[in-house]
């Protein structure tokens, strides 16, 4: 087993050899790391998350780095961010709660969303949110009214969707001309909004904003837009004398989930892919949320049945599933697994590993090479679970949330504590 950040491992991920052989995260085995704090568990490699901010900070120093959000957040991971120098992407009234809860400025909050209510866009007003990404013509309205009412002139970005088919999952492809999301380049609505927003008094346009997609993992699409989106700030600014300081690229960069996937390119290469299409003076930003959260954590889980059917095949139930990550389900996601609290020698044997959701479809990992020997009480650890499973996690079945714990140099704490059943009961009337 290759425990290498290549492979989607976290870099404090380390093996200890010998007959009592275990994974080690953060300087800490995974036998003491389920025991204080159960299972199943996220745990999150604070290093790997700072340096990975501190990888898209210095690909882009004279620009805006914008952690996406809706990948992973909580208030810790706001003040992480703070202390990096990022800037934070939010997408609803609750994640713009988290924000901030975590003490981050508004100021330095940008707000996205295709429906954003009058109510979460009056608390971002009266908040002082740096920007707002507009996102329809209804939202122009609403918002200028909102500003007018408050006395204010509230900062702007157009989304416009550049007609870009990012090569990832059509769920998760954004940049096209069919979609919900923004103004399409190509059927003239961008410009529209752009005469609408120039002329509204209380509105202030800052930039334009594009995002193709997400789990991208070549260059391609990412350079296109950058022309499509630089040729129409230009093509704006020639129509209306006016300049256009910003133009911010989203995110979208993939990682790799297990040994042989595509390995993306690094943050500076997708700088310096936007940079050579973006005229000099204009201010770059980019919205990176997977390429920061993904690769930091590793899900734990307890292995509780091995099932073996004669002539079909091995199952081998955990105890979580698609409620703590739906993506296998969602979107086909590839993960890989490996027993982690101890080390084998039996031969390898291929295995489903399933969760304990009244599903079919419950699959955490398909054909999987485990060790033949995989039993009861062993713990499975999975990597490059950061990105889009806290965040999306479920009460399906009424289980509980797990905990995301946060490790560094031989020391853990809760940083999302793991749901109850009394937080479940207590919705109920
Ligand atoms: C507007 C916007 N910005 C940023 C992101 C973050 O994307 P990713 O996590 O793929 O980097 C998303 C999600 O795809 C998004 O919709
Ligand atoms: N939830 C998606 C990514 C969506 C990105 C948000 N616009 C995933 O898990 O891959």
């Amino acid at each position: 087993m290759s425990l290498v950040i290549e492979n989607g491992w976290p870099r404090s991920a380390a093996w200890t050899g010998g007959e009592r052989g275990e994974l080690r995260l953060g300087g800490i085995g995974v036998r003491e790391l389920a025991a204080e704090f159960g299972t199943p568990v996220y745990v999150l490699d604070e290093e790997e998350f700072l340096a990975r901010c501190a990888l898209w900070r210095e690909a882009l120093p004279d620009g805006e780095v914008h952690y996406g959000g809706k990948a992973f957040l909580c208030p810790e991971v706001v003040r992480w961010l703070d202390s990096a120098g990022l800037c934070l992407d939010v997408c609803t009234g609750g994640e713009l709660a988290v924000a901030v809860a975590g003490g981050m400025d508004p100021a330095r909050v940008v707000f996205h969303g295709n429906n954003k209510s009058a109510a979460e866009l009056r608390r971002a007003v009266a908040l002082g949110v740096g920007c707002v990404v507009v996102d329809s013509f209804t939202e122009i309205e609403r918002l200028t009214t909102l500003a007018e009412e408050a006395g204010i002139r509230q900062r702007v970005m157009i989304r416009v969707t550049p007609g870009v088919s990012a090569h990832t999952h059509e769920f998760i492809a954004t940049g096209g001309d069919d979609s919900k999301f923004g103004f399409s380049l190509n059927a003239g609505l961008a410009a529209e909004a752009v005469r609408r927003v120039l002329a509204a008094p209380a509105l202030e346009l800052a930039g334009l904003h594009s995002h193709i997609g997400s789990q991208i993992t070549d260059l391609g699409g990412f350079a296109l837009a950058a022309r499509r989106m630089s040729a129409f700030l230009l093509d704006s600014e020639r129509e209306h004398g006016v300049t256009i300081p910003k133009l911010d690229l989203g995110g979208g960069l993939g990682i790799v989930h297990r040994p042989g996937d595509p390995v993306p390119p690094s943050p500076a290469e997708v700088v310096a892919a936007l940079r050579e299409a973006v005229p000099a003076r204009v201010r770059l930003a980019v919205e990176p949320g997977r390429s920061i959260a993904g690769p930091t954590t590793v899900a734990l889980y307890e292995v509780g049945t091995v099932k073996d059917i004669p002539g079909v095949g091995r199952y081998v139930s955990v105890d979580g599933g698609m409620s703590d990550n739906p993506r296998p389900a969602m979107y086909g996601a590839a993960y890989t697994a490996v027993v982690a609290s101890r080390a084998s020698q039996a031969p390898p044997r291929e295995a489903t590993v399933v969760g304990r959701h009244c599903e079919s479809g419950d699959v955490l990992v398909r054909d999987l090479p485990l060790p033949a020997d995989v039993r009861p009480g062993d713990l499975l650890a999975v990597p490059a679970s950061g990105a889009y499973q806290r965040s999306m996690a479920s009460n399906y079945n009424h289980v509980t949330r797990p905990p995301v714990i946060a490790v560094r140099d031989g020391s853990a704490r809760v940083i999302v504590r793991r749901e109850t059943e009394d937080d479940l009961l207590r919705l109920y009337t």
